[in-house]
This record gives C-alpha cells, sequence and structure tokens, in this order.
C-alpha cells in the first residue's frame, strides 16, 4: 500500500479530494494535525465522500505518529528540489508527504531523518505551485504507476 501524508492542511475541499483519490487507490492517507476543519466538514463532505472513503483516512495527533505509521521511505513534496518526482523508485509501503497550502512545508519536516529525499513536480518558470490535491494526484499516481496497477482495475 501506498501512504499519502497531508502535514497540517487548511483547506478542507483539498482533504475532500485527498480522501476520494485514496479511496480510488486504494492508498492510505494520513492527516497530521492540527486541521484547520472538521472531518465533518460541508466542504469536505462535498468531495462525494462516503463512509467507504472514510476508511481510508487516519488523523495523527503529530508528525511522528504519522511518520510511524508508514512503514516504508518518505518523499517530501516541495516546489523547491532539484529531482523530480519522477526519478524517484517507489516502492510498496513508501510515503509521499505535501505541506499546509499557504506556507509548504517546514524546514523541519523535511529535514527529519525519516525523509529520504525532496522531489519536486516541474512546472514553468514563473509560476508559484501547484494546489495541494493535485500535487498529491500527480506524485500519487506516478507512484502507483511504477508499481504496476493493479489487475482488474
Ligand atoms: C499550495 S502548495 C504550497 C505553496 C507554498 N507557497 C510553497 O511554496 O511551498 C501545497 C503543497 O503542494 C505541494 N506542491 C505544490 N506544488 C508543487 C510542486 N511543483 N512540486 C512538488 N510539490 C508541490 C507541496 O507539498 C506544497 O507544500
Amino acid at each position: 500500500m501506498l501512504h499519502v501524508i497531508f502535514y497540517e492542511p487548511r483547506i478542507a475541499g483539498n482533504t475532500g479530494n485527498a480522501i476520494r483519490l485514496s479511496a480510488c487507490t486504494g492508498s492510505m492517507l494520513h492527516l497530521v494535525e492540527p486541521l484547520c476543519f472538521e472531518m465533518d466538514d460541508a466542504k469536505l463532505r462535498r468531495a462525494g465522500l462516503d463512509y467507504h472513503d472514510l476508511a481510508h483516512v487516519q488523523v495523527h495527533p503529530d508528525y511522528e505518529s504519522a511518520l510511524a505509521a508508514v512503514p516504508g521511505r518518505i518523499w517530501a513534496f516541495t516546489g523547491h528540489a532539484s529531482k523530480f518526482h519522477t526519478q524517484i523508485e517507489y516502492a510498496d509501503g513508501d510515503g509521499l508527504l505535501f505541506g499546509p497550502e499557504p506556507t509548504g512545508l517546514p524546514e523541519e519536516a523535511m529535514a527529519h531523518p525519516r525523509v529520504a529525499e525532496r522531489v519536486r513536480i516541474p512546472m514553468l518558470p514563473g509560476v508559484r505551485s501547484l494546489n495541494l490535491a493535485n500535487s498529491a494526484s500527480i506524485g500519487l499516481y506516478e507512484a502507483w504507476r511504477q508499481l504496476g496497477f493493479p489487475e482488474g482495475v
């Protein structure tokens, strides 16, 4: 199983999209508190979530607890890295780490010894960043593609 970690996400709609992403790919979404919304937020539910989607999400009181729930390597997604996300060889159990919407990942989170490397999704020069949920989709589908989609998808 692949893992996606949202470090202190702020916007309910992004997390709602990521819960749906996890349900569609069989991956686990880890949310690191504090969250700036309730898990029954209307915007989160508007993403079309139902009970089965929510089964793919775990909420953790802190970053260490989230890391402890991921058996593989951690890849930190940031716009400020030289290596592309496509240059990584992902393995089952790996975790893809994403930062809060306004600020991105704090340096101390990316410098954690569990983080194997920082990776960047290519963008044209002069633009700020991709949306959080879009970044998670791009990263997760690349990792899933590399692992081979299971039969019947
Ligand atoms: C809206 S962005 C944060 C923007 C913030 N101002 C920054 O510069 O990091 C939210 C998260 O999406 C991910 N992200 C956005 N664009 C990315 C890119 N080009 N490459 C890798 N991750 C990206 C990162 O994890 C980032 O922390």
